[in-house]
């Protein structure tokens, strides 16, 4: 029977907690490091490999992860989700966004229909008309080409899907598949719509609104932005807008837009990137054939997640590692470092994914929790992060894991030998620098010079940032977040946490206000 326990409850977490602490100075250094870093790697889909050789693990204190991993029942109520169980307690819902991409488990119906081909028909739709706008079938009313698309949404509805486009922008330019140049409106500060506004070629631009709930203020708001650009430049907004949301939202039945498309409550915001919210735009900009791979970068990975054994399975283990190092050896951060400028916003969309899921301090029964949960996630592209703020990581008060992730390969290809090594080369050296360095420190006489070690880290390593890979690695990060959030008993569905901001945000602008909240009115001239 599956039961639904805090950790703080289960007898493996008790046995965790007493296992040694593993001194990575140690293990890390000479024949012994050497021998753990081909030990300690688990192979990802797409050839990409999860390595975890210098993090604070070793074979005692994976057979007590293993252990803990069977007491929380970790395969099985990935199963009940997969399976189309109420997982999101919070808002009485299912929890679908891996039927975007694949069936992993029974067929679920739900609203009276089958969802996997519902999601599969709102693909099949936007490929149909994303083809339409490449081939010129579906034009501007002049009968031209769009040559632009800009996506208005923010959170889950911007995040993933800005981050994949920036992440396949040049590989797509590389192979020949990119068809129109992407651009993203998400704040409701009027200085994002104006300067992407004045950025683009309206004329030619097809604008995709995308908002599941159809009510978010900031992303209405930049609707009308645009629809006022569009008339201002003598032309008929609704020839230039698609639509993405739910059936439900009140844009569904608009006649505001050229066709609108579908994604359902069943998807969150932030596990959104693979169904029609990511769907849309990044069909257009690269085609529908290269969208199609990249879900099957992510089914791939998603059956990884099914394995019972820990080991084989890249994701379980990084929750199960996230949550020692979290909630026996008390980290209070993790920094997420691609050593690939294209993910650049690649941990910008994790910090949504992660601490909007995973930030809670009640489990899915409302009631506190004695222990800490989701841990504050940051990062940047190396080597630029190394120019900034290694220095903490390095020599901080703080041990903060990192997650590396590298490529042998650059996307473009195009490099620079210098002092006998490539570009490429060089940004490689860094990363495997780092990893040796953050764990292993170095002893100086002098204090100021002195690096303690022992801050561990794991690396994904793939060939080369492609359609496939970076499915796998969205769907890794996807499922690692919900099945740390299955350890802490927490319900990584729901996100309560940002509507009292909202709530005094209209109080503010109605004028409703006392206190501090009108002191700060005043002050800010609202
Ligand atoms: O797609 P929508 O409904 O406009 O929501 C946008 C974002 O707002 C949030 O609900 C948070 O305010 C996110 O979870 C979501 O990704």
């Amino acid at each position: 029977m599956m039961e639904w326990k805090n950790l703080d409850t289960l007898t493996s977490f008790e046995e965790l907690s007493k296992v040694a602490e593993v001194d990575l100075t140690k293990v890390m250094s000479g024949e012994n490091g050497a021998e753990r870093v081909k030990k300690y790697s688990t192979p990802m889909a797409e050839g990409l490999a999860y390595n975890y050789a210098a993090k604070k693990v070793d074979d005692n204190t994976l057979a007590a992860l293993a252990k803990l991993a069977e007491e929380a029942q970790l395969s099985e109520k990935f199963a009940a989700l997969y399976n189309g169980e109420v997982v999101n307690t919070g808002e009485k819902r299912l929890v679908l966004h891996h039927m975007t991409r694949g069936q992993l488990g029974d067929a679920v119906e739900a609203d009276g229909v089958d969802k996997r081909s519902f999601y599969v028909e709102q693909q099949n739709r936007i490929a149909d008309f994303a083809n339409k706008v490449h081939a010129g079938e579906i034009t501007n009313a002049a009968g031209e080409k769009f040559t632009t698309v800009v996506q208005i949404g923010i959170g889950g509805s911007d995040l993933g899907p800005r981050a994949m486009y920036l992440a396949l922008e040049n590989w797509a330019k590389k192979n020949n598949t990119f068809k129109m140049e992407a651009k993203f409106i998400s704040n409701v500060d009027p200085d994002d719509a104006a300067a992407v506004l004045a950025s683009i070629d309206v004329a030619h631009s097809i604008f995709v609104l995308v908002s599941k709930s159809g009510t978010t203020l900031e992303t209405l708001t930049n609707e009308s932005f645009v629809k006022d650009a569009l008339k201002n430049a003598g032309l008929d907004a609704s020839k230039h807008m698609i639509a993405v949301t739910s059936e439900t939202s009140p844009l569904a039945k608009s006649d505001d837009y050229l066709a609108a498309f579908f994604m359902d409550d069943y998807i969150g915001g932030r596990f959104s990137s693979t169904s029609a919210v990511g769907g849309a735009v990044l069909s257009l900009a690269f085609g529908p054939e290269v969208f199609a791979q990249f879900l099957d970068g992510a089914a791939e990975e998603d059956k990884l997640s099914l394995n019972k054994n820990m080991l084989e399975n890249p994701e379980m283990l990084d929750a199960l590692i996230g949550v020692y190092e979290r909630n026996v050896l008390g980290y209070p951060a993790t920094a997420v470092l691609p050593y690939s400028q294209a993910l650049s916003r690649f941990p910008a969309h994790l910090q949504q994914l992660d601490m909007e899921s995973n930030g809670k301090s009640v489990n899915r029964f409302g009631e506190s929790v004695n222990y800490v949960t989701g841990p504050v996630i940051f990062g940047e592209p190396g080597t630029n992060g190394q120019h900034s703020f290694y220095q903490l990581l390095h020599q901080g008060t703080d041990i903060v894991p990192l997650q590396f992730i590298g490529f042998k390969n650059s996307q473009i290809g195009t490099d620079v030998v210098i002092q006998d090594s490539t570009s490429q080369q060089k940004l490689c050296a860094n990363v495997a620098a780092q990893i040796v360095a953050f764990a292993c420190g170095k002893a100086d006489d002098d204090r100021n010079k002195n690096f303690e070690g022992g801050r561990p880290s794991s690396i994904i390593i793939g060939e080369e940032l492609n359609p496939k890979t970076l499915g796998a690695l969205l769907a890794h990060f996807e499922n690692k977040v919900m099945f740390q959030g299955f350890l802490w008993n927490i319900n990584s569905f729901d996100q309560e946490g940002v509507q009292l901001g909202k709530v005094l945000a209209k109080r503010v602008l109605a004028h409703d206000t006392d206190g501090a909240l009108k002191v700060y009115s005043d002050l800010l001239n609202i």
